[in-house]
């Protein structure tokens, strides 16, 4: 049978990575697709040095539109990044009629439902296993694996950058600016590293796995994002004597609140229990947890960033796609999971609505009658303490921390709380808050 035509937008770190595998391991690829999987074209920005990747293997044009518009193309790769080229360039090969495979979480999280319903009405495939986890094949758990279960929660580490970034100032106490060129360096980085750093590339992927598991519409815009850089050393300091790691976490899950369903869809710094696997996920690893009503909790874990990790999800995509591409598009796994006519309409809840529990900081006066006063604070919110820690002040100061963890409660509780706190005068500055998840 005659090998599928691949044009591959895009030759960095993870289109690079693409082409090198494809190549060194394409007999086994073919014993598996059932027939060779050929790119015939890529196209760069810098022609010159794609030209000396590829070494004469294919075509290196300048201009992405000529690929997509190519006939003898069947499946554009998209690995260029970005909202609005790519999302052009998307919606022009789905309207060629070829599929489409993308590494691409911020196009789907932002345009995910259009390129979705363009690709179901014109029944080509958009696939997607790279976008989120690099590696992990949590896109097929997620939609195929899990299929049995009512998905009743997600949770990972799924920004490769910031967990390396955390990892390495822990361990190695190296400064957040050298571990963040060192992750731009091995390509673990977005193009724009603010992405990583302030939690939004973990958002575009909690987004799309939110929808997945819930059968929801992508909602990007109503994720609650919050990133590492406000993350004090003396904070992952504190949260390790308690016998917690902070990770970036996206969390999603379903919630009841007044009677109403709805689902949590966040991304924050968080403390996990230091015994959980998945606190000991470390450097550019990812993970996520998965619980399901009748399988549980499932972890998987893997690397989530980088070249071949994430060539790996793009090749079992296009695997994928060569061996259902002559089936029936009814045939084919829906693209978030569930049947588009079946989709849910549950409301992303606010954060105030949202319920955990927290790690609390506080720097207050060495005087009788303070921790008093604080605790009485959380008991008139219905809130209470789970750990205390209490420091000695340092030498000739009149000052010292007291962190306190509480038990689960509505966000909403703890702001008022924490309003309430910083107007005693034997609170200094403000409160730090970091929500905490027991994971079990
Ligand atoms: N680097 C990683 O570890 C991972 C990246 N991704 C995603 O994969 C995609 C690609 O990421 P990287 O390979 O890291 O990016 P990169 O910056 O290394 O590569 C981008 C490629 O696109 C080409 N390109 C950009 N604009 C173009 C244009 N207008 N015309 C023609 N070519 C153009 C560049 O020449 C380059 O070859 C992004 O969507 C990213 O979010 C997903 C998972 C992991
Ligand atoms: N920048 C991303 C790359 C993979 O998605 C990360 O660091 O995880």
């Amino acid at each position: 049978m005659k090998s599928i035509k691949i044009g591959l937008l895009g030759l960095g770190n993870v289109g690079y990575g693409t082409f090198s595998v494809l190549q060194r391991n394409q007999e086994e690829i073919k014993r598996r697709a059932g027939r060779g999987i050929e790119v015939v074209a890529v196209a760069v920005r810098d022609v010159a040095r794609a030209e000396a990747l590829v070494a004469g293997a294919c075509k290196v044009v300048n201009d992405p539109a000529v690929l997509v518009n190519d006939p003898e193309i069947d499946i554009v790769v998209e690995l260029i990044g970005g909202y609005d080229l790519s999302k052009t360039l998307v919606l022009q090969a789905i309207a060629n009629g070829k599929h489409v495979v993308t590494a691409n979480k911020a196009l789907l999280a932002v345009h995910g439902n259009e390129i979705f319903a363009a690709a179901q009405e014109k029944g080509v495939m958009v696939a997607f296993e790279a976008a989120v986890a690099g590696g992990i094949p949590i896109i097929k758990a997620l939609r195929e694996g899990l299929t049995a279960n009512r998905i009743e929660w997600v949770a990972g580490i799924i920004n490769g950058t910031t967990n390396f970034i955390l990892s390495e100032m822990r361990d190695k106490g190296l400064d957040f600016a050298t571990v963040l060129k060192q992750a731009q360096e091995l390509g673990y980085a977005e193009a724009d590293p603010t992405f990583d750093i302030e939690g939004v590339d973990a958002a575009h992927k909690a987004t799309i796995m939110s929808a997945i598991a819930f059968g929801i519409p992508v909602q990007f815009d109503k994720a609650y994002v919050e990133g590492i850089s406000n993350l004090n050393a003396i904070d992952i300091r504190y949260a390790e004597q308690l016998g917690y790691r902070i990770k970036l976490l996206g969390i999603t899950r379903r919630a009841t609140v007044d009677g109403q369903e709805g689902i949590e869809l966040r991304v924050h710094p968080t403390l996990i229990p230091a015994k959980r696997l998945i606190a000991n996920v470390e450097g550019a690893m990812n993970a996520v947890l998965v619980h399901g009503d009748a399988v549980g909790a499932s972890l998987y874990s893997g690397r989530g960033a980088g070249a071949e990790p994430t060539a790996s999800s793009v090749i079992a995509d296009l695997v994928d796609i060569t061996r259902l591409a002559t089936a029936d598009p009814e045939h084919r796994v829906p693209h978030l999971a569930f049947q588009p006519n079946a989709m849910a309409n549950i409301a992303i809840l606010p954060m105030s609505e949202i319920t955990t529990s927290y790690y609390l900081r506080m720097h207050v006066a060495d005087q009788p009658g303070v921790l008093a006063d604080l605790t009485r604070i959380l008991a008139d919110r219905g809130i209470s303490i789970d750990a205390m820690l209490q420091k000695e002040p340092a030498e000739g100061e009149t000052h010292t921390d007291i962190i306190m963890l509480t038990h689960q409660t509505q966000e909403k509780n703890v702001t008022a709380a924490i309003e309430k706190m910083q107007s005693l005068d034997s609170v200094q500055g403000v409160v730090t808050k970091i929500r905490l998840e027991n994971l079990s």
